[in-house]
């Protein structure tokens, strides 16, 4: 029997980072090609392939790659027998048997998914042999699934036009891994997909644990600097960051280095997943614990997640308004303040470019810069993208931007407000006036 499935998309973290992804792959899909998701261990591959195949609105079938993989695991097989027996007694003194026995076919989960249109996950399929997978050869190039010659069988089968296949691998210098044909990946389009940015781990480890968001960013801050401290490239620090939030939260370990739970549990978690012995791993955890300024306990009570918060819409306000230069702004605070604009370019579907804080120089500079600019009354800026949305009757972020000279920033927050107030609107990334001739920009 073949189990189709139907993905839930409610625990789906969907940032502007995944969103560039889905888009490239949907687009592919839809013009029919097979798409290959390829990258390390823990990077959300197979998350990533059921939310594509969701958002293609058909059943789906999973397939898991391994060493034992045959085509008929993925066709389909002979199945035990049926038997038929006719006795013919119509004319007393005769007697006819007829007895005549006959193999079962059943198909395959590849099969099912060609007959019905479906839309075929096969996670690692690099795991399974490359000859187990030569089926496929046909189904992505010619359409045409070609069965095990059968008397009362047809032997090939047209591909539904609906069905779509995705697959997912990881490189193959991985244990386990063989090298897939190249006359396979020839017929599929690959798209790297790379360890998931500090905001979308963050928000990941938000969606699928209790945890808050501040404790959520340390533990992946954390995680990234020990990966980056100790090379470790081939997985990703996502499912590390996962388990350390589901343990935190679940057992009520508060996420402060000088928590002693907290330091254990770090080391169980993380020493292992290094390449470097015992020791180093410990000295290179404990030199984060003392280093890393995020590690300030009094900003992670409970409580300070408001603050934080509270900091990095301030930081998005002031950055277009007034800037307060007394303020300091540690790397970590800007850090959010940095994913608080990113969220809001998620609010308003736009394509942020990564917004990357090295060093707190950096973030000093930009600030240091918005302060001496000395920067537009923000009523004027209202004016202005109102003056302008009634001239060109809606236009796409990028064009307000470059046509009205504003920086993103501005422009985002001006927006904000202007939607907030109802006075513009948003629909498939068009902004536009409400009412076009009655909208006057509020002058208080
Ligand atoms: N966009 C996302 N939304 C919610 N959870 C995610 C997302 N991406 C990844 N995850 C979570 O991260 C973990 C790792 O993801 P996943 O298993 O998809 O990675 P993978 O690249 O397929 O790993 P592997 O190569 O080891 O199979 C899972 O717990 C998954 O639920």
């Amino acid at each position: 029997m073949t189990t189709v499935l139907h993905a839930s998309p409610y625990q789906f973290v969907d940032t502007p980072s995944i969103q560039r992804l889905v888009l490239r792959a949907l687009r592919y899909l839809r013009s029919g090609y097979a798409v290959h998701l390829r990258g390390p261990a823990g990077t959300g591959k197979t998350t990533l392939a059921i939310h594509l195949a969701n958002l293609l609105a058909r059943p789906i079938v999973v397939v898991f790659g391994d060493d034992e993989v045959k085509s008929s695991d993925l066709v389909g097989t002979q199945s035990g027998f049926t038997r038929k027996k006719v006795v013919d007694n119509f004319i007393h003194s005769v007697i006819k048997v007829e007895d005549e026995l006959q193999q079962a076919w059943v198909d395959a989960r590849l099969t099912l998914a060609c007959k019905e249109g479906l839309t075929l996950v096969y996670d690692e399929f690099n795991r399974s042999r490359p000859e187990g997978n030569n089926v496929l050869l046909s189904v992505l190039e010619e359409k045409l699934l070609v069965l095990p010659p059968h008397r009362h069988r047809q032997e090939y089968i047209r591909v539904h036009p609906e069905f779509r296949a995705i697959f997912t691998s990881n490189p193959e210098e991985y244990c386990g891994v063989h090298a897939a044909q190249n006359a396979l990946l020839d017929r599929m389009i690959t798209i790297n997909v790379p360890e998931p940015d500090v905001f979308t781990q963050t928000e990941i480890l938000m969606r699928k644990t209790a945890i808050s968001q501040a404790d959520a960013a340390t533990i992946v801050q954390l995680v990234g600097a020990f990966r980056d401290q100790t090379q470790a490239e081939k997985t990703s620090g996502l499912r590390s960051a996962l388990m350390l939030a589901t343990i935190c939260c679940d057992h009520h370990i508060r996420v402060a280095p000088n928590n002693e739970d907290f330091q254990e549990l770090c080391q169980d978690v993380l020493l292992s997943r290094s390449s470097l012995m015992m020791d180093d791993g410990m000295q290179v955890l404990q030199t984060l614990f003392a280093q890393l300024e995020f590690y300030d306990e009094s900003r992670y009570q409970p409580e300070s997640v408001n603050t934080l918060q509270q900091f990095a819409d301030n930081f998005t306000n002031c950055s277009t308004r007034n800037v307060n230069p007394s303020e300091t702004y540690s790397v970590s605070s800007v850090f959010y303040s940095l994913n608080s604009i990113n969220n809001q370019a998620n609010e308003f579907e736009i394509d942020l470019e990564t917004l990357e804080v090295e060093e707190t120089k950096q973030v000093e500079n930009t600030v240091k810069s918005n302060e001496l600019k000395s920067l537009e009354p923000q009523i004027a800026i209202d004016r202005h993208i109102i003056n302008y949305l009634q001239e060109t009757e809606g236009a796409r972020l990028l064009e307000i931007e470059q046509d009205l000279e504003l920086s993103r920033i501005e422009l985002i927050a001006a927006l904000k407000t202007l939607l907030r107030e109802k006075k513009v609107i948003q629909h498939d990334r068009i902004y536009k006036l409400v009412e076009p001739k009655l909208v006057e920009p509020s002058i208080d």
